[in-house]
């Protein structure tokens, strides 16, 4: 059994709402795409998936639909979710005629036994030959390079495009921890309502994304511009407006109140020891959601505990997820909280 698991390939997921990220030991991140797949409306048949299928998004014929088999961080298309698996992992040749991976999937805090469940039958679906899982917070935070392991509290946020998981950790465990149900495709929709309300425009989740990214902000006094093009709601004719940061931050309001209300609710309940190591060491941010301008300091002016966006956070949980396969003998003790594991 340990030499199959020195000879196999050790394989991270983090199938997330919004990006599936695929990392194998000894050389990194070999996949990063988005969750999406494009299907034939009649037939079902896959017609493209990540990136292809993403540009399809909005742009389809009656024919054509595109799905997301990911909501709020977990599988909620499994037939579909399996199929956009198994399309990424035969594009970075994963499968192994002779010695099938293992595979080790991280999943949010609290899923049900349903959910995880789910995602250890797709990982075995796939092809793993033994497949793990890892909660979201543990895995972000090996991946942002905390010593969990120590007798000392840390604190992540890892704000993705389905939830945002908050967790306070020691001794390789989560202490106390939540998962909101409020990350990047919230963040979305709540431009797509704002500049339908305030401008009288229909603009696609894309567009809005895309602003997200480009002038989005948890900080009401970043000043930029972005111009947004869209449907007329009375006219029915193409038109497009400038919408400002600061009008971006009114439209994330009550979200960004949803994720600092969740980071003092966690602190709350964190034993005294533990929350003396936070505010010495501050809190760390990961996942997309902490590219926003201004989120460090908003989360800051909420816990009044310093926040910092740890580097490159869009891999972390897959980076972290990677490292846990790897040292499985000797950091057991990481995974024994949120770990489980089923064989093929
Ligand atoms: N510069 C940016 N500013 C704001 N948001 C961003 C930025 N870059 C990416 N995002 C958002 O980050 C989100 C994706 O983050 P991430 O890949 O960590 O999530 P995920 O793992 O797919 O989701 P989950 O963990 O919830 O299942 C998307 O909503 C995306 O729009």
């Amino acid at each position: 059994m340990s030499f199959l698991n020195k000879l196999g390939k050790k394989i991270a997921i983090d199938l997330g709402t919004a990006t599936v990220i695929i990392y194998e030991n000894n050389k990194g991140i070999i996949l990063q795409e988005p969750s999406f797949v494009a299907l034939d409306v009649k037939t079902n048949k896959v017609l493209a998936v990540g990136e292809e299928a993403r540009r399809m998004l909005g742009r389809t014929p009656a024919s054509i639909k595109v799905v997301r088999p990911l909501k709020d961080g977990v599988i909620a298309d499994f037939e579909v979710a399996e199929l956009m698996l198994k399309s990424f992992l035969q594009r970075v040749g994963v499968k192994n005629k002779f010695i099938k991976p293992l595979i080790m999937v991280c999943i949010p805090v609290g899923v049900t036994g349903v959910e995880s469940r789910a995602v250890l039958d797709a990982a075995i679906q796939v092809g793993a030959r033994k497949a793990f899982l890892i909660e979201e917070p543990v895995a972000a935070a090996i991946g942002a390079g905390l010593q969990i392991e120590k007798a000392e509290g840390s604190m992540v946020i890892d704000i993705g495009g389905g939830t945002t998981e908050i967790a306070v950790l020691s001794l390789g465990g989560i202490v106390v921890g939540e998962s909101i149900r409020v990350g990047g495709d919230k963040f979305d929709e709540a431009l797509v309502r704002y500049v339908r309300e305030n401008y009288n425009l229909v603009i696609g989740e894309a567009t809005a994304e895309e602003i997200k990214i480009n002038i989005g902000s948890a900080d009401p006094e970043f000043t930029a511009k972005f111009e947004v093009k869209g449907r007329d709601l009375m006219t029915g004719l193409p038109r497009h407006i400038e919408l400002s940061a600061a009008e971006s931050n009114k439209a994330f309001k009550e979200l960004l109140e949803s994720i600092g209300q969740g980071a003092r609710r966690v602190l709350e309940k964190t034993p005294p020891e533990l929350s003396a190591d936070i505010v010495e060491k501050g809190i760390i941010l990961t996942g997309g959601g902490s590219l926003l301008n201004g989120i460090d300091k908003f989360i800051s002016q909420k816990t009044e505990v310093g926040a910092f966006v740890a580097d490159d956070p869009l891999v972390c949980v897959a980076e972290g997820t990677g490292q846990a396969l790897s040292e499985l003998d000797k950091i057991s003790n990481v995974l024994s909280t949120g770990q489980q594991s089923i064989s093929s």
